[in-house]
């Protein structure tokens, strides 16, 4: 069994009903993991653990609302009582709003922070309980290039990813003692339905290019391998770190 074979171990994805979520759920599943797989919509999660059962994987489906005062711990109840443990979130789900920052209401700013930021912050505090108690975990929290670098995005969004990177550090700092690592993946675009009507209009699509250098948006496949790692015993000396998956967009200066 290679470092980077998950099984044994169970993993949270939260966000994984589509998009970013549903690939990386797949995706650790496919290495190996038993995967728990979280988001509102009950329909979209049944398909996902018909899919990934189909493949000879082992799935369970969580409908909550993360936001949700005290979801975050019925979300790790609810697994380790379908799996007998865990040992692995991805924190991924995410959404966006994209005012200019002199139009962002108070509405705005507390519908985008309650999920990106504090619904990240208190799955990681449920997860890490079992993880700290247990001497191991893993962490992946889904950041984004627009936690590193200014984008066009919305400054309420922006704001919340940067606070999930920095969350990763102290995190990191508190957690690695117990063997539990806590790292970040930063992404750049990628064709899911957050994203769909941005990159369908051709003007937009061009600067997305002409600003990245590997001349192309991403493929959910390009997210799979660096949460595989960072999932994995292969990352066992790897913490508060984040990966910008972005065609090396977050390095371009001019
Ligand atoms: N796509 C991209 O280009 C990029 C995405 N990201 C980040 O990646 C992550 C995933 O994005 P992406 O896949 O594009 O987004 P999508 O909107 O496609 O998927 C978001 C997922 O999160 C779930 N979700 C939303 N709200 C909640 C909630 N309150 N409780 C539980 N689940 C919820 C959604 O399901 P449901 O609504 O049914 O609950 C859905 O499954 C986000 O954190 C995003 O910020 C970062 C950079 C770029
Ligand atoms: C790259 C960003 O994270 C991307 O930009 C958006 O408008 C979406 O909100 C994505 O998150």
């Amino acid at each position: 069994m290679t470092r980077f074979d998950l099984t044994g171990k169970t993993a949270v994805i939260t966000g994984a009903g589509r998009g970013i979520g549903r690939a990386l759920a797949r995706g650790l599943a496919e290495a190996g993991a038993q995967v728990a797989v979280v988001s509102r919509s009950q329909a979209q999660l049944d398909e996902l653990v018909q899919e990934i059962e189909q493949a000879g994987g082992r799935a369970f489906a969580i409908a909550a609302d993360i936001t949700e005062s005290g979801a975050p711990e019925q979300v790790v109840q609810a697994t380790i009582e379908q799996f007998g443990g865990l040992h692995i979130l991805v924190n991924n789900a995410g959404m966006n709003i994209r005012s200019k920052a002199l139009d962002v209401t108070e509405e705005e700013w507390d519908r985008i922070t309650a999920l990106d930021l504090k619904a990240a912050f208190f799955m990681a505090q449920a997860a890490g309980k079992v993880m700290c108690e247990q001497k191991y975990g893993r962490i992946v929290n889904i950041a984004s290039v627009g936690g590193l670098v200014a984008l066009r995005t919305g400054v309420v969004y922006a704001a919340s990813k940067a606070g999930v990177i920095q969350m990763t550090r102290v995190l990191a700092l508190e957690w690695s003692k117990f063997g539990v690592c806590v790292n970040t993946i930063a992404p750049w675009y990628f064709r899911t339905p957050l994203t769909e009507t941005l990159l369908n209009d051709p003007a937009y699509l061009q600067d997305i290019l002409n600003r990245t250098p590997m001349g192309r948006i991403g493929e959910l496949e390009d997210l799979i391998g660096p949460a595989i790692f960072l999932a994995s015993d292969a990352a066992a000396y790897i913490s508060g770190q984040t990966i910008a998956v972005d065609g090396g967009m977050s390095v371009y200066g001019f």
